[in-house]
C-alpha cells in the first residue's frame, strides 16, 4: 500500500474510529484495520465497525473491508460480560502437562450430563487443545453481529478455541495483552444459553494468567495438580495467583493419582497417595477428588470422545467432580 493510499483512507475514517486505529493495510483491494476496542460496549463496537465499513467501501481502491476489534489494554477494559452468563469457572494449574485441559473438558461434559447448560472457552491460546478434546477439530465458528457463535460438539457442550480460528499447527505468538484480547473475543461469543462457562487457562502463574483473571473475573477456580511434590509446589503458586486476583478457589483436583494397570486393572501409587489432599487442607482449600492415571483417559481424549461421556469408573470420578463444582456454584 502506498503511504498516500493509507493517508487517504485514514482521512475517510469517522473521528472516533481514527482515534482507535492501531493499523491499516490495503492489499489487492482488501483494507484490513485493527482498532482498539478497549472499554467499548458491544453495541458501540458494532456501530463503529459498520461506520468504518461504510466510510471505506466508497473508495475506488477498496473492494472489501475487514475490521478487527481488539480490547488490548486489559487493565482498562470493561469486565467481560457475555449475555446472561452467570458463572465463569476457571480451570488452572501451576505448570503444564498435569491434565488441566483434560479435566476442564470432562468437568464440562459431566456438568452437561447432569443437566447444566455449559460452554467451554479455551483460553490456553498458545497450546489450544479443546477442539481436539471435544471432537470439533476442523470446524470454524461463524460470526453473528460481530460475535463468534460457539461450535457445537456432540457432547452437548459448545466450545470456542483459538484452534477453531487458526490453521492446525500454526504458531501463535502474541504479546500478553493481545492474548487476553483474543480470549475476550472467545468469551464474548454468543454464550446466551450457557449458565456456566468452563475456561481452560494457559498453564502457569505468570502475567498472562493474572491479566486474564483480572479481566474476565471468574466466579471460581479449580486447580489441577498431580501427586508429585513439585507439582504441588506449583499448585501452591496457582492458589496464590487466584487469591491475588480475588478469585475464590473451589478446590484442588488430584489428577493422574494412582496408576491403573491396563492389563490387570490393579491400582498402584508410583507418586505416593494423599499428597494433594493434605496440601489442599494446608492451603485451606477444598479437595475435589482424584482422577487416576488411566491409559483409557488419554486414548479417549485423543479421539475426541471425553471419558466423562462414557459409563466407566473414571466417568463416575468426573461426575463426582462436577457435583462438587455444581454445589459450589449453587451455594453462591
Ligand atoms: N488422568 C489421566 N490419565 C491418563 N492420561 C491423562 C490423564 N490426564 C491427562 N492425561 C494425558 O496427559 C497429557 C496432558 O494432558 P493435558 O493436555 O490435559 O494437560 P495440560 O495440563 O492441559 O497441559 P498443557 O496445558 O501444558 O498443554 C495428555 O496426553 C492427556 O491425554
Amino acid at each position: 500500500m502506498t503511504t498516500d493510499a493509507g493517508d487517504r483512507l485514514r482521512t475517510l475514517l469517522p473521528q472516533n474510529a481514527a482515534e482507535r486505529l492501531q493499523s491499516l493495510r490495503l492489499a489487492e483491494g482488501r483494507a484490513t484495520l485493527v482498532l482498539d476496542a478497549t472499554g467499548l460496549a458491544t453495541s458501540d463496537r458494532d456501530a463503529m465497525e459498520a461506520a468504518v465499513k461504510q466510510a471505506l467501501e466508497g473508495d475506488a481502491e477498496v473492494s472489501e473491508v475487514r475490521v478487527a476489534m481488539m480490547a488490548d489494554k486489559a487493565d482498562e477494559a470493561a469486565p467481560v460480560k457475555s449475555g446472561p452468563v452467570q458463572k465463569i469457572i476457571a480451570v488452572g494449574s501451576g505448570k503444564g502437562g498435569v491434565g488441566k485441559s483434560t479435566v476442564a473438558t470432562n468437568l464440562a461434559v459431566a456438568l452437561a450430563r447432569s443437566g447444566r447448560k455449559v460452554g467451554v472457552v479455551d483460553a490456553d491460546i498458545y497450546g489450544p487443545s479443546q477442539a481436539r478434546l471435544l471432537g470439533t477439530e476442523g470446524q470454524k465458528p461463524v460470526a453473528h453481529d460481530s460475535r463468534l457463535v460457539p461450535v457445537a460438539s456432540q457432547w452437548g457442550v459448545p466450545v470456542l478455541s483459538m484452534a477453531h480460528l487458526s490453521n492446525p499447527g500454526q504458531a501463535i505468538a502474541w504479546r500478553g495483552p493481545m492474548a487476553s484480547g483474543a480470549v475476550t473475543q472467545l468469551l464474548q461469543g454468543h454464550w446466551d444459553d450457557a449458565e456456566i462457562i468452563v475456561v481452560d487457562l494457559p498453564p502457569g502463574t505468570g502475567d498472562i494468567q493474572l491479566t486474564m483473571l483480572q479481566k474476565f473475573k471468574p466466579a471460581g477456580a479449580v486447580i489441577v495438580s498431580t501427586p508429585q511434590d513439585l507439582a504441588l509446589m506449583d499448585a501452591t503458586r496457582a492458589v496464590e495467583l487466584f487469591s491475588k486476583s480475588g478469585v475464590p478457589i473451589i478446590g484442588v483436583v488430584e489428577n493422574m493419582a494412582g496408576y491403573i494397570c491396563p492389563h490387570c486393572g490393579e491400582v498402584s501409587d508410583p507418586f505416593g497417595t494423599g499428597g494433594a489432599e493434605a496440601a489442599a487442607r494446608e492451603m485451606g482449600t477444598a479437595f475435589l477428588g482424584r482422577i487416576p492415571l488411566d491409559i483409557a483417559i488419554r486414548r479417549e481424549s485423543d479421539a475426541g470422545t471425553p471419558t466423562a461421556a462414557g459409563d466407566g469408573p473414571q466417568a463416575e470420578a468426573f461426575a463426582n467432580l462436577a457435583r462438587s463444582v455444581a454445589d459450589w456454584v449453587d451455594s453462591r
